[in-house]
């Protein structure tokens, strides 16, 4: 899926994982001219049509018909076609339309900082923060909401915000799992192609931890594997009804980010904070992603 012009929203996008997916998107929609405020929708993708003569002979042989020839600079978006050599000119394709990408998380001050640090990469323009608890139903219906009303349309959800934590298990019920699920309900509600959206992808971040038994972890594991059962039958789901929306799962092994830093917490581990050496040793087995 090409990102350009495409809208995003990234629950827990103020750190992490989630911040890196806002940073990958924003770097995928490469600028041709500085953006004004909400942007038109682009048109649909050209298609490369073979030129005569070529007809049959596949995209590879339009892709070489085309080099060369042509005045000006190459109209292509790197973000639509990264693998087109600079000569390819497609005086047809729609200009570069750069992505955006709305962060939605409870903590409003990593919010901020973030929204400044990507401000600085790319046009601020393109980033919006919206301080939401994604427990809260109203508030994260009104972030969709929101996210919409800013930049004229809505392309992809990642359901990301979430917590390790053993002793309040049931807030890690309620963040990892329901969450997940009351996200993907909005997103095909407002992506959804019967509903008047236009399409779109929903990434749900499970982990390798919904993919096996965390023994000291049984709690955050059941959220992951819940994220996978709920995601894969959704998906089945929304084919069948024909939303226009795929949806896929993440299962990330270790990660360096805050989240580690809950092993070491007795407030986070509650009965396992014991095993925490244990814990680290999975992840010297595993290895930890930077
Ligand atoms: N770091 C790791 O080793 C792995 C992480 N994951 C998953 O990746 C996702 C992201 O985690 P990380 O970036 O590693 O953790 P992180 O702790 O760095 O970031 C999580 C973000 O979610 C936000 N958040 C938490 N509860 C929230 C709520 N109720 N409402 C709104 N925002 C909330 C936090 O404020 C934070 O910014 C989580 O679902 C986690 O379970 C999966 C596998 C490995
Ligand atoms: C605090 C960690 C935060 C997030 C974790 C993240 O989601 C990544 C998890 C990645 C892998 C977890 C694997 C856990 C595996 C297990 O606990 C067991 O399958 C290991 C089996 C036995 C452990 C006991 C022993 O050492 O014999």
């Amino acid at each position: 899926m090409h990102v350009n012009g495409k809208v995003a929203l990234v629950t827990g996008g103020a750190q992490g994982i989630g911040r890196a997916f806002a940073q990958a998107l924003l770097g995928k929609g490469a600028k041709v001219s500085p953006g004004r405020g909400p942007l038109p929708s682009p048109p649909p993708p050209a298609r490369l049509a073979p030129p005569a003569g070529t007809r049959g002979r596949g995209v590879a042989a339009a892709r070489r018909a085309r080099l060369g020839g042509g005045a000006g600079p190459p109209a292509v978006c790197p973000a639509v076609l990264p693998s087109v050599r600079p000569a390819l000119i497609l005086p047809s394709l729609p200009p570069c339309l750069p992505a955006q990408v709305a962060l939605l998380d409870r903590n409003s001050e990593a919010g901020q900082e973030s929204k400044a640090a990507l401000a600085e990469q790319f046009e601020a323009q393109r980033t919006l923060f919206i301080q939401c608890d994604v427990t809260d139903q109203e508030q994260l219906k009104g972030a969709f909401k929101k996210v919409i009303e800013h930049f004229g349309r809505l392309d992809i959800v990642v359901n990301n915000a979430g917590v390790n934590n053993e002793k309040d298990w049931e807030s890690t019920i309620q963040i990892n799992l329901t969450s997940v699920i009351r996200g993907t309900y909005l997103g095909l509600e407002y992506m959804g192609k019967g509903n008047g959206g236009n399409g779109g992808v929903i990434i749900n971040i499970s982990s390798l931890a919904g993919l096996m038994p965390a023994a000291f972890q049984p709690v955050y594991c059941a959220t992951k594997h819940g994220v996978i059962g709920f995601t894969r039958s959704i998906a089945l789901a929304a084919n069948i009804e024909n939303y226009g929306v795929r949806l896929n799962t993440i299962c990330p092994g270790f990660v360096n980010t805050p989240i580690l830093q809950s092993i070491d917490k007795e407030e986070n581990m509650g009965q396992y904070y014991s095993y925490k050496d244990e814990i680290k040793n999975m992840m010297q087995f595993y290895g930890v992603m930077e």
